[in-house]
């Protein structure tokens, strides 16, 4: 609120790495395609709709899955659907100060062609992955033009279906640095898949053609999860990675080498992947130990929220300090998946409006 302005000083120069492009649609838009497509939605109004679309008790992260089935079937397979959020994303990230933001999809699930099986129950359609990403791609262009912050983008895998990983490296490639920066594997992290196999050698893919890797571990998953995506996986970045804690040798050890974790506070709680008790999460550890990470929506349409929500969390429960926040926006710039030319940009950028020495965090 404007009486207790979090990081307010510093509006305009957040770094967020983790929020889901598909998981921070405006509802109106949802409504408005909704209704030009004939898809039928649980809701007429904005009112209606976040009744089932979004919540504000914990859920376990299976059911919090769900939640995209409500809506998703009026986004995908429709161009101009799939621009338009990618354009107003980067206009709502704007108005929260963000001045980087990395949005992450899966190119797949916003098909309905070339992709199987067909998500949300769709009819086959002419709208290919490949293509998908090319409206997104241009989406953000447009809107880092006209609403003057910066936007990359990455594809991600889902854990449930492994044969897609390959094709999601593939584009990864041929759009690199083209707004995409990187792969991530999202999706339930407690399911068994039987060919994970092929989400390895994606990702040992990845590591051979220079694309950048974040890997969703130890959010509902325990600690090996999270060992998993760093030592096999060759993840650069963990998205959440709340449980490592619970291995105090493996979290020594990614401390050490300065492991990036994304952490997301308000979708921990309303995921169930953290005890609903705020004194006692990770990230208060992870401030203690000065570990490097990040504060992050993750799905910002179904969490009710903004970037101040998770700023407001661990400001109110956890004891959090204008110098924290610096220091963590400071740590999102430097593990960016960023051109190194272009993350020395963001960092002068930031360094002068926190009013700081270079290299002093
Ligand atoms: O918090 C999450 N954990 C794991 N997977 C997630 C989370 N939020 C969204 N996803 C999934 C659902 C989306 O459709 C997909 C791609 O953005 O990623």
């Amino acid at each position: 609120s404007l009486q207790n302005p979090i990081f307010q000083q510093y509006w305009g120069n957040r770094v967020e790495l983790h929020v889901h492009l598909d998981g921070a649609i405006r509802p109106e838009t949802i409504l408005y395609f909704g209704k030009k497509r004939g898809i039928p939605l649980p809701g007429d109004t904005v009112e209606e709709l976040l009744k089932y679309v979004s919540y504000d008790t914990p859920l376990t992260l299976p059911k919090f899955l769900e939640k995209f089935n409500y809506y998703m079937p009026a986004i995908a397979g429709d161009r101009e659907a799939v621009k338009r959020i990618a354009y107003e994303f980067v206009e709502t990230k704007a108005k929260e100060g963000v001045a980087y933001v990395e949005v992450r999809y899966s190119p797949h699930l916003l098909a309905n062609s070339g992709v199987a099986p067909m998500p949300w129950g769709q009819t086959e359609g002419d709208l290919t992955p490949d293509e998908v990403v090319q409206l997104v791609n241009q989406g953000l262009k447009d809107g880092e033009r006209d609403f003057h912050i910066k936007a990359r983008s990455i594809l991600c895998c889902m854990r449930h279906m492994p044969s897609w990983s390959p094709e999601v490296v593939e584009l990864c490639k041929k759009y690199q640095n083209d707004s995409v920066v990187a792969v991530d594997l999202a999706g339930d992290e407690t399911l068994k898949v039987e060919d994970y196999s092929e989400h390895k050698k994606a990702y040992e893919e990845a590591v051979r053609s220079g694309i950048h890797r974040t890997v969703h571990a130890g959010e509902a998953g325990p600690a090996a999860m999270v060992k998993e995506a760093v030592y096999v996986l060759k993840a650069e970045r963990v998205g959440h990675g709340y449980h490592v804690v619970e291995d105090p040798e493996l979290y020594k050890e990614l401390l050490k080498i300065k492991m990036h974790f994304e952490v997301c506070p308000w979708s921990s709680y309303l995921t169930g992947a953290c005890s609903p008790d705020f004194t006692k999460h990770p990230v208060i550890q992870f401030k203690k130990d000065r570990a490097n990470y990040s504060l992050n929506t993750d799905d910002p349409l179904i969490f009710n929220s903004t970037i101040d929500k998770d700023y407001g969390i661990v400001k109110e429960h956890m004891g959090f300090t204008e110098e924290e926040f610096k220091r963590v926006n400071i740590n999102a710039a430097q593990s960016s998946f960023l051109p190194e030319k272009e993350k020395q940009e963001l960092l002068t950028q930031l360094y002068k409006a926190y009013g700081m020495v270079p290299n002093a965090s």
